[in-house]
């Protein structure tokens, strides 16, 4: 919990979902999985307790793969029994806690790194040894000045990232015109720290504008040439994408609130998105998890998109895994905020805003110390 705040919520009273998953091969092996929430929903205890933990739990014996874990396919297809189709809410953001869970297990059976259990799954042995990150945070704060997001931003730089991300768009309640002043004189400052280059910036409005404040927006950033413009409209509202994107031509980015395939899909179809520039930043934890996230991957190919053009929201490290093992773009992170949620394993160092993976068995909870005191008491 905390008093920040982006343009559509604050976040003082978030909470979080967090399970822990033993699972038993044949051959008596055990291994225990960890999943919880990525930021931005709340905790899902009446959907976990009453509707997919029971549902796991019937789920029964689950195919064992030739890797020494076993396939989470049909653990998915159980828990979404009788569930109807549309209206990806919530339940997606239950699923996914689950799915975490499910993938961090079949990756310790195995003994591999999660990304390397998906490099040679499904991305024919081929990884990237370290994934690009960019340092997101620059949140409305009380009391917290355009000095204080300079000197927030010094701060990533210090730790090794190139590019960092602000929110935009006010905080919320506060009228638009104000919002914009105010927003220039924060991106100028902190332009200025970046020696002036719009590449090393981008800027979240959280979903907060209409047409009309995104295209006001637009034309007063057109000329930083930032990294990305971030989830200006809402989500769901493809058409006026596609129209935003007619008149702005730097890369956009949006999709951390689109929690499916079918979702993403609409996007792609309708959003006027261009693959050769635009960011898609789904994000695996909130959406279902992976076994839905490789089924949008998919999507995306057969729709022209590179997986590459993917940056997932939520700076956790399941994205970054899935980062690594499948070639997409990079992963967010979050080095002042959502702590012990986000980041990466203790002790390895952010270089030219890119990370490299430990080399242990599952997602690699246990070797995040913070986090890993939460858990291994669950
Ligand atoms: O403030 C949030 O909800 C997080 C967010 O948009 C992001 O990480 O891009
Ligand atoms: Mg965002």
């Amino acid at each position: 919990m905390s008093a920040i705040a982006n343009a559509y919520i604050d976040f003082s009273k978030m909470t979080a979902s967090v399970v822990a998953i033993t699972v038993e091969s044949g051959d008596g092996r055990k291994a225990t999985g960890y999943g919880f929430n990525s930021n931005g929903r709340y905790a899902q205890p009446g959907l976990l307790a009453e509707r997919f933990i029971p549902r796991l739990e019937e789920a029964g014996e689950l195919p064992a793969h030739e890797d020494g874990g076993f396939d989470p396919v049909p653990a998915w297809t159980a828990m979404m029994k009788n569930e109807k189709p549309g209206g990806h809410g919530d339940r997606s953001v239950a699923v996914g806690v689950l799915d975490m869970a499910l993938w961090d297990a079949t990756a310790k059976l195995a003994g591999l790194p999660l990304w390397k259990l998906l490099s040679n799954r499904f991305n024919g042995g081929r990884s990237d040894a370290t994934a690009w990150v960019y340092a997101a945070g620059g949140y409305y704060h009380p009391g917290k000045d355009v000095d204080g997001l300079v000197e927030e931003m010094k701060r990533y730089l210090g730790m090794g990232y190139s590019v960092v991300k602000m929110k935009i768009g006010g905080s919320p309640g506060m009228p638009l015109r104000e919002a914009l002043l105010l927003d220039l004189s924060r991106i100028e400052a902190v332009l200025k720290l970046l020696d002036g280059d719009g590449s090393r910036l981008c800027v979240d409005v959280n979903g907060r504008f209409g047409l009309h404040a995104a295209l006001s927006y637009a034309a007063a950033i057109q000329g930083f040439g930032l990294r990305w413009y971030e989830e200006p409209l809402d989500p769901l509202d493809y058409s006026t994408h596609a129209t935003l994107a007619e008149h702005y031509a730097p890369p956009l980015a949006t999709g951390e609130n689109l929690f499916s395939m079918l979702d993403a899909r609409n996007l792609i179809r309708h959003g006027g998105l261009r693959p050769d520039r635009d960011i898609l930043q789904f994000d695996p934890a909130l959406s279902y998890g992976l076994v839905e996230y490789l089924r949008t991957l998919t999507m995306l190919r057969e729709h022209g998109w590179s997986p590459r053009r993917c940056v997932p929201h939520g700076g956790h490290q399941f994205a970054l895994n899935i980062a690594t093992g499948l070639g997409l773009g990079g992963n967010e992170s979050y080095p002042e905020v959502f702590a012990p949620f986000g980041g990466f394993a203790s002790g390895v160092p952010v270089e030219k805003s890119r990370v490299a993976m430990p080399d242990v068995p599952g997602i690699g909870f246990e070797v995040k110390n913070d986090l890993w005191a939460v858990l291994k008491d669950l």
